[in-house]
């Protein structure tokens, strides 16, 4: 097969969809890689390492599109739509649940999307952990750069020192990326609370903490008490596939201290704040609203290009390799956990969640296959 792997467009997004490692692998499996020139250079890794590695670099990104199967890191921008055609396998994060347009834009295409994020074993799903990750271990460090007042915020250290108190901060959602953020701020020295709603992963973070943190049933009354008082508030929820519950409502930001934080990571789902309505970028990544200092990018992964591509693409090539071996239907049809990634093919959704938010109709995902 041949794979192409464009240049990531979003703002400030330097992740590229294969390492040179990568490469190698899907080479000696015996298939052609095509890099676009230059893609790889945000995460450190040149044309001339790829080469080497045994790939083809194409000069744009329409060659790099032209292949039969296209792996990317961000879903598609409104611009790369255009790239779209009728059987090509494009294997990439999508969050379709909080796409409208990108979903229209693949089933009148009648691309197969399969997306990293709902690719899923038992209740792990191995293409997002990494970046949830990254991604949770970077909010708390954001949370306390923008608590600083030069940063808009209230001028707190979360860890205190001797003879002040710590900062608060408050985890709603302690699956992996929960975890990661509260490791960071357990860390720091702060006084930390982990809300979920599974009372199973709540006895997990129990024996994982021990007394560094609190755990608390996720419901509406511990949630106000525990954002109230919080300098920090982080969002990482997670209903795979789902758009994100709104958690946080508008009246409870409005109660939090001026200068508080909230940093949004559920927001590529939607995001869990009801005032989290908008994606911000890594260029201009805040907003404040009642005070509150708002942090909502999507891809915060990205700011860490060379750990976030490795700790990626050491999850995703293996999933890369079967679907070229064995073609995707039959990769598919074989591998359950894949088939769970599949949200998109032959014009119609075949992700349960994505055609709930969109109003679409739902197919059946190997019914679809066999009319291959
Ligand atoms: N902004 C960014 O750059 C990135 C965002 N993410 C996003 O972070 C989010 C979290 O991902 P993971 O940690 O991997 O998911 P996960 O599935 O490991 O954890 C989600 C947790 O939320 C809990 N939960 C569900 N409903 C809840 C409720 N009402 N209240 C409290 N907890 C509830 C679940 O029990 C689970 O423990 C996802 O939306 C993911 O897409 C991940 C990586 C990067
Ligand atoms: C998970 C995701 O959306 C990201 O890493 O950007
Ligand atoms: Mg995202």
């Amino acid at each position: 097969m041949r794979i192409g792997v464009p240049t990531e467009i979003k703002n400030n997004e330097n992740r590229v969809a294969m390492t040179p490692a990568g490469v190698v692998n899907l080479v000696r499996s015996g298939h052609e890689v095509y890099i676009e020139s230059g893609a790889g250079l945000g995460s450190g890794f040149t044309d001339e390492t790829y080469v080497a590695a045994g790939a083809k670099i194409v000069d744009t990104a329409q060659e790099a599109w032209s292949m039969d199967m296209v792996m990317k890191v961000k879903e598609p921008l409104k611009s790369e739509y255009e790239y779209f055609r009728e059987g090509l396998i494009l294997f990439t994060y999508l969050h379709l649940a909080a796409e409208p347009e990108l979903t229209k834009a693949l089933i009148e295409k009648k691309v197969i999307g399969i997306a990293y994020e709902t690719v899923q074993v038992g209740n792990a799903l191995p293409l997002l952990t990494p970046m949830s990750e990254v991604a949770g271990r970077m909010s708390t460090q954001i949370g306390a750069q923008f608590l600083e007042k030069i940063h808009g915020g209230k001028g707190i250290l979360l860890g205190g020192v001797p003879g002040v108190q710590r900062g608060k901060v408050t985890i709603i959602g302690g699956g992996v990326a929960g975890t990661n953020a509260a490791k960071m701020a357990v860390g720091l020295g702060a006084d930390v609370t982990i809300l979920d709603l599974s009372p199973d992963r709540l006895r997990q973070l129990d024996d994982l903490f021990g007394k560094d943190v609190t755990t608390l049933m996720s419901n509406p009354l511990n949630i106000e008490q525990a954002v109230k008082q919080s300098d920090l508030v982080i969002g990482a929820v997670l209903i795979p596939g789902a758009k994100a519950p709104k958690l946080v409502t508008e009246d409870l930001i409005k109660q939090m201290t001026p200068g508080s934080v909230v940093v949004d990571i559920a927001i590529d789902q939607g995001g869990i704040f009801a005032t989290t309505d908008k994606i911000t970028t890594h260029d201009d990544p805040t907003y404040v609203k009642h005070g509150v200092v708002h942090y909502a990018v999507a891809n915060m992964p990205g700011a860490v290009p060379r750990t976030s591509t490795i700790a990626l693409t050491n999850v995703t090539v293996p999933y890369a390799v079967q679907i070229a071996s064995k073609g995707y239907v039959e990769a598919l049809r074989s591998n359950a956990a894949l088939l769970k990634g599949l949200n998109t093919i032959n014009g119609y959704v075949t992700y349960q969640a994505v055609a709930e938010a969109h109003d679409l109709s739902y197919a059946d995902a190997l019914t679809q296959l066999q009319q291959v």
